[in-house]
């Protein structure tokens, strides 16, 4: 199945070029995953599934002029978005070394010109406050919240793609903020909103 099939199923809908960009971002990682184990996404199409996963909010987030993603691993989602998003400034947190070839890599092969690859832990990277902080799968809300509490301000929005867990995790920062779960198959959605 072509990729744009996997995004029509799910209505989602990029042009044409921002199709090709993804197409090849996952030929990359493909033929990068064979010999350097990226992730355990081993097939194309596993890849397609985890493109869509990482796009699927673009139908319910407000699209921010800076976005950060908290240890990206392979590309997910930080690149994914960078790539449907050429203009969103993108920074990709990532602290391990062969991760973050393939993404320094990928970034200029795809001639992605809004992102930049932090080649450390979140708690070292220095930035004004981001409008968005995503991530998938690094640590739980709470910490996430702590890492991140020097880059971000009362305007920023967060993005965090979690499983079952999400229930358990935002039990412990309820109250704080406004938030939406959007439950999607295994998958949960926690959006936390700024709301001015
Ligand atoms: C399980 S992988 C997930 C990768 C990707 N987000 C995904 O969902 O496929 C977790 C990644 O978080 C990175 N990581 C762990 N602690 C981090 C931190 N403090 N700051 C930034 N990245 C971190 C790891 O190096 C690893 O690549």
């Amino acid at each position: 199945m072509e990729l744009s099939q996997y995004l029509d199923a799910e209505g989602i809908i990029l042009d044409d070029e921002i199709i090709g960009k993804l197409e090849g971002f996952a030929v990359l990682l493909h033929e990068w995953n064979q010999v350097h184990n990226l992730t355990g996404a081993r097939s194309v199409a596993a890849i397609y599934d985890n493109i869509v996963d990482s796009l699927y909010p673009l139908a319910f987030i407000k699209i921010p002029k800076t976005l950060l993603d908290v240890g990206t691993g392979a590309g997910f989602p930080g690149l994914v978005l960078a790539i449907a998003l050429p203009e969103t400034e993108v920074v990709l947190a990532e602290p391990l070394k062969k991760r973050v070839s393939f993404l320094k890599y990928a970034t200029m092969d795809l001639g992605l010109k809004n992102v930049k690859v932090e080649a450390k832990r979140v708690e070292s990277v220095e930035h004004e406050a981001f409008d968005m902080i995503s991530s998938r799968a690094v640590t739980n809300t709470k910490l996430l919240l702590d890492l991140t509490s020097r880059i971000s301000d009362e305007h920023t929005e967060y993005l965090f793609y979690k499983g079952s867990r999400v229930f358990d995790e935002i039990a412990q920062v309820e109250g704080q903020m406004s938030y939406d779960i959007i439950q999607k198959n295994q998958r949960n959605y926690l959006y936390i909103k700024n709301e001015t």
